[in-house]
């Protein structure tokens, strides 16, 4: 099936079923945690006519029993998952390790985290991300990818990302400006109580911006797909990036479908595995990626990854929410700078730059493009925020 990873095959034996003499063999392709799962289940059956409705009956009992096998397996392949992204260093939990199912005999040590706390968040990152899951759900429940790979094709035409950042860069001097369109955070609560994102992308475009970010988040940050949309379907020229947390590939095609050009991929919420795959989909979709890391370990594991171009640094631990933009010169240090450097990555500076002082340290640290929000968003007038930012007006350098 079209978008799916086989990570894992699990033959499950349907052991006490009429049907085992069949030769049913069920097997499990299950991709990442929070991916579709396609589950097979394939028939060698007699050729013989009078067999067929002792076969029908049959079904119905090994149909039950083939649902509760899933179940479980299901839940395994999620804990598997969870010690996966823990030897990569993740410490988000991409689920809440929630009870054992109904049957389940395997291994012991899965169901070591069934203690009784263990079913909060234990950050905001951790939170959003469960959010998102339970979220996504509900959003493919009304739009199956499958209609969404068809709006895919009516979508209006992606932008080239990179290539502005680039472009912005060679003209102003300085790195090329994702400018945020960003109501409210967790950390900050509202940013701007008359918000209107149209005239804000406007705003931000006309004061020299190379791309702009819409935050797509409703619950923690009062964004929106419909500003996303809105700002496409306005005719701003910018390339826009989904600034999302992305959890499925679902999120990757509904934002494709309302214009984005570019989405973020958060290394400390995504296995390398999962990365990969995601790669894959924006690639097919026309889509840049940018791939977010904020310490030393996410850098190291993103370097190992092929084909990405461009790379976040988050100043903003997105788990405690300290911000500390020296991070950003800290992570492009040493051998993970000269890594950049070989394979001519592009470095975006993220999160806490408010000041022509703030853009030249992170610029002197190597960045090529910054991402920034709130100091801009919060002026009256964005567009002089932009030229305060930088100390001029960058609109036509
Ligand atoms: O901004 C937050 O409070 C936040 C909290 C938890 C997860 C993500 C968060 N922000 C996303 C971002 O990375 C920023 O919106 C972006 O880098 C711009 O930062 P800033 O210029 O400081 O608004």
């Amino acid at each position: 099936m079209e978008g799916l990873v086989p990570v894992q095959r699990a033959p499950v034996r349907v052991v006490s079923s009429p049907l085992s003499r069949c030769n049913v063999s069920l097997s499990i392709k299950r991709s990442l945690s929070g991916f579709p799962m396609d589950t097979r289940i394939r028939f060698k059956a007699p050729s013989i006519r009078a067999q067929q409705t002792d076969l029908k009956e049959s079904l119905v009992v090994a149909s039950s029993s083939a649902e509760n096998a899933l179940t479980i397996k299901e839940w395994e392949v999620e804990m598997y998952q969870n010690e996966l992204a823990i030897s990569q260093g993740i410490r988000i939990r991409r689920k809440p390790p929630s009870k054992a199912p109904l049957g389940y005999s395997g291994p012991f040590d899965l169901r070591l985290h069934n203690d009784n706390d263990a079913d909060s968040p234990r950050n905001i990152l951790e939170e959003i991300t469960w959010y998102k899951d339970v979220e996504v759900s509900r959003m493919k429940e009304l739009n199956p990818l499958n209609l969404l790979k068809k709006a895919v094709e009516d979508a209006p035409p992606t932008r080239d990302f990179v290539g502005a950042l680039i472009l912005a860069h060679q003209r102003t001097g300085f790195p090329g400006l994702i400018a945020e369109v960003k109501k409210a955070s967790p950390s900050r609560g509202v940013l701007k109580e008359n918000f209107d994102p149209v005239e804000i992308a406007q705003a931000y475009e006309r004061g020299g911006a190379a791309c702009l970010s819409v935050l797509t988040d409703q619950k923690y940050f009062k964004g929106g797909f419909e500003n996303l949309e809105a700002i496409r379907s306005a005719g701003v020229k910018c390339p826009l990036l989904c600034k999302e947390f992305v959890v499925d590939p679902w999120q990757i095609y509904y934002a494709r479908t309302k214009g984005a050009d570019a989405v973020l991929l958060i290394a400390a919420i995504l296995t390398d595995l999962e990365i990969t795959y995601l790669l894959e989909i924006c690639k097919k979709l026309g889509l840049a990626a940018l791939v977010e890391v904020h310490d030393e370990r996410e850098m190291g594991r993103v370097l190992g990854i092929e084909g990405i171009k461009l790379v976040g640094i988050n100043n903003r631990s997105l788990e405690t929410f300290k911000v500390d933009i020296s991070n950003t010169k800290r992570l492009l240090e040493g051998e993970h700078g000269r890594q950049i450097r070989e394979k001519d990555m592009i470095v975006v500076g993220e999160s806490g730059l408010f000041t022509p002082d703030d853009i030249a340290y992170v610029q002197a640290a190597g960045v090529k493009a910054v991402l920034v929000g709130e100091s801009i968003v919060k002026q009256s007038d964005p567009e002089k925020g932009i030229a305060g930012l930088f100390g001029r007006n960058i609109s036509h350098a």
